[in-house]
């Protein structure tokens, strides 16, 4: 496979100004700035493959944005190498901008509002020198993929916010770039929004090839779309690879959710710990060595209606990421 992002030793440092309250303090502080360091990538490398969603993950503060920053050419990072593409992405050369798009949150249509949708689109194609059978050929995939046919002729002021946010989607991807970075695609977007969203991306993926870096902050997201994670803490990376196998590694135990129509409840202790219980439903954590035969017992003692074996949830485990050593 070939790796289209590559980091290596990556390190931001930012140079805070830093003052103390009051008039006095703002008064000096023309004449003598005093300023404070912030690591905010210390030490970050990691790869991708092409076509590869991967989860850009980790809590506030971590590192996320700045890290998609400077691989979308907009930050020079203080040392490290990185190539995108055969690009360095700090250098923004034309041909690297026109491969790669940063959407940050869900980035709806903006401009002027009298302009229509096509208007937008075609003043796209002309800043990113794009011919019109690409042009076509994208704005095909694009209309679609987003249900797009009864808003191209319709001015931007008149849209709805859900609206503007599938047409933003298609004026950041006109360009069709090979690589996107997706910083909190998912945030503040109602409940069928956010699974638009979802289902956009990974057909986007499948349909164009597309590698996918992406950062959330819900973990629904991040299952959903990614079967690799790159998980960072205050600037370093703590976990790359395999989210299923991140889950298996730290988690020893897995959840038995069964529903049953028995009317005398058995004593639940002698099948797990009991997670939570409702009339002829439980929820047990059970040891992950012991599942196969903690399910024989409850299937042949009980009359079980359903029975399901789940992870447990991404947040318990990432946080454990946090709080244990690996
Ligand atoms: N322009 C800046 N100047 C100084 N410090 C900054 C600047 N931008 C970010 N930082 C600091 O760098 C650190 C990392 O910030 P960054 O935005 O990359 O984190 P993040 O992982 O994206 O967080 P969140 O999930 O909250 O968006 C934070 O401590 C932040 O305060």
């Amino acid at each position: 496979m070939v790796s289209v992002i590559n980091v290596k030793d990556l390190a931001m440092i930012y140079k805070a100004p830093v003052r103390e309250a009051g008039l006095q303090a703002a008064l000096s502080s023309l004449f003598r700035r005093t300023y404070r360091e912030i690591r905010a990538v210390q030490d970050i490398s990691f790869e991708l493959e092409a076509g590869e969603i991967a989860g850009f993950i980790g809590s506030n503060g971590a590192g996320k944005t700045t890290t998609l920053k400077i691989l979308s050419g907009i930050l020079h990072p203080t040392s490290g190498l990185v190539s995108v593409l055969g690009f360095t992405p700090w250098h923004r050369e034309p041909h690297y901008l026109q491969s790669i798009a940063l959407i940050r949150g869900s980035q709806p249509i903006g401009g002027p509002g009298e302009l229509t949708v096509l208007d937008s689109l075609h003043f796209q194609q002309l800043l990113y020198e794009i011919t019109d059978t690409a042009f076509q050929k994208n704005l095909t995939l694009l209309v679609e993929m987003l249900h797009l046919e009864p808003l191209l002729k319709r001015q931007i002021r008149a849209l709805s916010l859900g609206e503007r946010m599938r047409c933003g989607l298609a004026l950041s991807l006109i360009y069709q770039p090979r690589i996107l970075f997706l910083d909190e695609p998912t945030l503040g977007l109602d409940v069928t929004a956010v699974q638009m969203m979802r289902r956009f991306i990974s057909t986007y993926s499948h349909q164009t090839g597309a590698t996918i870096l992406l950062t959330s902050h819900y973990m629904a997201d991040v299952e959903t779309l990614c079967k690799r994670i790159v998980l960072i803490d205050q600037g370093t990376v703590k976990y790359d690879g395999d989210l299923e196998e991140l889950s298996t590694t730290l988690s020893s135990y897995k959840l038995l959710k069964v529903a049953f129509a028995d009317e005398i409840m058995p004593l639940w202790s002698m099948y797990g710990e009991v997670i939570e219980e409702e009339p002829n439903k439980v929820a047990l954590r059970v040891k992950r060595s012991q599942v196969a035969e903690v399910t024989t017992r409850l299937l042949t003692e009980l009359t079980v209606i359903d029975l399901a074996i789940e992870n447990p949830p991404l947040e318990r485990v990432i946080d454990q990421v946090y709080t244990e050593e690996m």
